[in-house]
């Protein structure tokens, strides 16, 4: 008995489109995954093998891309609408599409030496913090007659769309990467933190939540003021900025992936990118990792 081929879509899953718009020195950031299948008269490919009615997915996220860079994204209905309406409209095939988009919200950095506008004062122009996923962490360690205590942050996620630069590194005959004056540079930060505090006789307990907070707005003022020449200095930048405004902290350590965010070429398009479309890439990253302490301090955070 002969089967029946039933319901089919294809597409390309989880394209990870950044648009950054610049106007001027303020800008603006859009960060989606797109996910989309197309349907229609399709069967010739999964019955014979003939592929001519197939739009290869690959193409497909070339789309996203392209659209973002021609139209900008106002809003994920927006952009999606603007895609669904392509593929049906364009490829003669396909006659249904479902887009579906996750949109990741960033908020902008507040910092008090941000230029006062009118629009928006104490925030910056360039540098954002992702909404949500963060989490607060705390480790403390009693013996009996030592206490340690770490407090500490993971999943805040940063990134700044100029003011980073990655050039004048060592080259083997392995290296293959460009040098750049204005890159993306973004970041999950962890972060974590020692307390001189030893829980002596007497000695008065710290704010924990205050000096959390604190330390929190210290690790984005930093991140979003240092025109960054690598992240192991805006690492640098972060512990050095703590230790400056938190005498009760003794160390910090700090672990930023490098959240790479590659420039679409657009050029095969007829489209010239002008730094506004990434390709955010989740995996490989650079981990760059570190500790600041106090001269005489003793680093006792582990190295994980
Ligand atoms: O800030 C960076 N530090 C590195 O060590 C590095 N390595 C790399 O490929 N890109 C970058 N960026």
């Amino acid at each position: 008995m002969a089967h029946v081929l039933g319901q089919n879509q294809y597409g390309k899953a989880e394209t990870r489109v950044v648009r950054i718009t610049r106007s001027g020195a303020r800008h603006e950031i859009k960060d989606v995954s797109v996910s989309v299948a197309l349907s229609g008269d399709l069967d010739a490919m999964h019955l014979s093998g003939s592929n001519a009615h197939c739009l290869p997915t690959d193409s497909v996220k070339n789309t996203c891309y392209a659209l973002a860079k021609q139209y900008g994204i106002d809003s994920a209905e927006g952009y999606g609408i603007r895609l669904a309406r392509h593929f049906v409209a364009e490829v003669a095939p396909i006659h249904r599409a479902r887009v579906r988009i996750e949109e990741y919200v960033w908020d902008r950095i507040r910092t008090p030496r941000a230029p006062a506008r009118a629009t928006g004062a104490e925030e910056a122009d360039h540098s954002f913090v992702r909404r949500g996923g963060e989490v607060r962490t705390a480790e403390v360690h009693w013996d009996g007659k030592a206490l340690q205590v770490v407090s500490g942050l993971k999943g805040l996620v940063v990134m700044n769309s100029t003011g980073s630069e990655f050039r004048g590194y060592l080259k083997d005959r392995y290296t293959t990467l460009q040098e750049t004056d204005d890159r993306v540079l973004a970041t999950e930060v962890t972060a974590r933190w020692r307390h001189s505090f030893t829980g002596a006789e007497g000695e008065a307990e710290p704010g924990w939540d205050t000096g959390w907070a604190e330390v929190r707005d210290q690790l984005l003022e930093a991140f979003a003021e240092t025109y960054s020449h690598s992240l192991q200095q805006t690492l640098h930048a972060m512990g050095t900025r703590v230790l400056d405004h938190q005498p009760g902290v003794a160390e910090i350590r700090l672990q930023l992936p490098n959240r790479h965010h590659f420039p679409v070429d657009l050029e095969p398009f007829g489209l010239r990118n002008e730094n506004e479309v990434f390709h955010a890439a989740d995996r490989p990253y650079g981990l760059i990792e570190g500790t600041v302490h106090r001269e005489g301090a003793v680093p006792a955070i582990p190295v994980e």
